[in-house]
């Protein structure tokens, strides 16, 4: 695992963004096409920000990148809640992507049928190939959730799905969400966590003993992929390491 710790919420983007571009390049230099998995909440909206102007915005081969996204939250569209909106506005609408490389988690047709689609679509992508996605963003709770695998969910256990969906009563919604098999098979996922208020979770998902029921962030670890975590200096304040 690679810890980066920037000064600030805004140098963590700066220096996110560069490593982003510098690893799409890298990538696109032996492939033609990139798989890039977006994430909800707050803290990539930075990293969003940054990107979607220069340098970010002339140097990534945007065409090339297909989206997809770790977690839904099953709000309409229209509805600010809704993490595809959240990245269209702040991102996928200001780079050239192509239309058809964007694969939402739909949330006009039942959860459960959003999620075979899913499951459909990452099955025809990856098949049974060894890794999955290039590059898999990740948020982190306050609580130690990652994706949509809050503590103590049975979901943080999934072995067989790529996908799944579930009630999650504490937010009275469903969610549709990624599962770690899926991430774990990704070459590389990074995490981004800004903030005193992620500091104490922090440091029990990276220096506590394993419990990934009451840290659900502790069971994404790529197999074979690199683990990356962007923190600023407040979320890695208590840190021993
Ligand atoms: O839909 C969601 O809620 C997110 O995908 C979620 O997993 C997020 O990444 C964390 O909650 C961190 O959110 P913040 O960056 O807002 O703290």
């Amino acid at each position: 695992m690679k810890l980066h710790i920037e000064r600030d919420a805004q140098q963590m983007s700066v220096k996110f963004a560069g490593w982003i571009t510098d690893y799409i390049q890298e990538v696109l230099a032996n492939q033609d096409r990139f798989t890039f998995v977006l994430s909800g909440g707050n803290t990539p909206k930075i990293l969003f920000a940054e990107l979607a102007k220069s340098p970010y915005k002339e140097a990534i081969k945007w065409e090339k990148i297909h989206f997809f996204w770790g977690d839904e939250r099953y709000v309409p569209y229209e509805d600010l809640r809704n993490n595809a909106r959240m990245c269209f506005e702040e991102l996928l609408n200001k780079v050239p992507v192509k239309a058809e490389h964007i694969h939402i988690m739909r949330t006009d047709i039942s959860p459960e049928e959003s999620t075979e689609e899913y499951e459909a679509i990452l099955r025809s992508y990856f098949g049974d190939a060894e890794t999955t996605f290039d590059f898999v963003l990740n948020g982190m709770g306050d609580d130690g959730h990652t994706l949509s695998l809050f503590p103590g969910t049975a979901v943080i256990h999934e072995t067989e799905k790529w996908v799944t969906s579930f009630f999650l009563s504490i937010q009275d919604m469903y969610r549709i969400t990624l599962t770690a098999p899926v991430v774990n098979k990704a070459a590389c996922v990074a995490f981004m966590a800004v903030g005193e208020n992620k500091a104490k979770v922090l440091k029990e998902v990276l220096e506590g003993e394993s419990n990934v029921d009451l840290y659900p962030s502790q069971i994404i670890k790529p197999e074979k992929g690199e683990l990356h975590w962007f923190v600023d200096e407040a979320a890695a304040s208590l840190l021993t390491k």
